[in-house]
């Protein structure tokens, strides 16, 4: 009987294609949930352009300061956008574009944390903690910059780094500089009818023939070494994509129940 409930209870997560894991998706009695055909890879611009613009604004900022001002200015410059916290319009911290506007189709944000694979475990950073992503594949991120999470991610970034560089941000964990800008999609909050989502999710694996030293931008580490590891070597990360144009004073909304069908 035992064995049952686990076959079940293992198909069941299989079976399972929310952005968000079980425990956050109950809190939300009204799901609106946005289909994606099977096979589609659900991917609203190419890799090419997400890694074109990756790079773009990470060899900018390097070397400026790390002051917040300094990498806004920057972002601003190269992006003709910026994006930051602040108080939400449905609850608690939310993200907003506060400078520019956005174009439709455009790489706005990045969902920070350290990536699990399936068989690695997560369940005690995982109890009451709403910043676990769940990528298509099944994949989880915890994008959480407190508590149990952050002292991993650290770690985990420590161990990482490769002689003189570092290959991840951690600079979203504190307030004590900014590096990447982008890396705040973890406190975008779930759409509703009077505000309707405005981004969505795609998953972006970063390569080996990424710049080493433009790896300290990206904030996303894994959670088993990666040197033990030969064939997925890959980072991954995730961005938020706008699905319109925005402009400067909207809040982000993103869908957490994406449906593959
Ligand atoms: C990933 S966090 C988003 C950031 C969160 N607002 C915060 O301040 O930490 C997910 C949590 O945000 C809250 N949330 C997200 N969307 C919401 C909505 N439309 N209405 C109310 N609360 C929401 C829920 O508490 C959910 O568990």
């Amino acid at each position: 009987m035992f064995h049952t409930l686990i076959k079940n209870l293992s198909a069941r997560w299989k079976s399972y294609r929310y952005r968000f894991v079980p425990w956050i998706a109950l809190n939300f009695k009204n799901r609106t949930i946005r289909g994606v055909p099977k096979g589609s890879e659900d991917k609203v611009i190419s890799d090419k352009q997400v890694e074109d613009t990756l790079k773009t604004l990470f060899t900018k900022i390097n070397g400026v300061s790390s002051k917040p001002e300094i990498v806004l200015g920057v972002m601003r410059d190269v992006l003709g956008f910026t994006v930051e916290k602040a108080k939400s319009q449905v609850g608690g911290t939310g993200v907003y574009v506060t400078n520019g506007a956005v174009p439709k189709g455009t790489v706005l944000a990045m969902y920070p944390g350290t990536v699990y694979f399936t068989y690695e475990p997560i369940l005690l950073q995982s109890i009451g903690n709403p910043f676990i992503f769940r990528c298509l594949d099944g994949l989880l991120i915890d994008g959480n910059d407190k508590s149990i999470s952050k002292l991993i991610y650290r770690s985990c970034s420590k161990r990482e780094r490769s002689g003189p560089y570092m290959t991840s941000d951690m600079s979203w964990l504190s307030s004590d500089g900014l590096l990447n800008p982008l890396a705040l999609g973890q406190y975008v909050n779930n759409q509703s009818k009077k505000f309707p989502a405005n981004v969505v999710y795609q998953e972006y694996d970063v390569t080996d023939d990424f710049p080493l030293h433009l790896m300290k931008y990206i904030p996303n580490i894994r959670y088993s070494s990666t040197h033990h590891n030969t064939e997925t070597r890959f980072i991954r990360t995730v961005i938020l994509v706008s699905t319109r144009d925005i402009k400067a004073g909207e809040e982000i909304f993103s869908t957490y129940f994406t449906m593959v069908y």
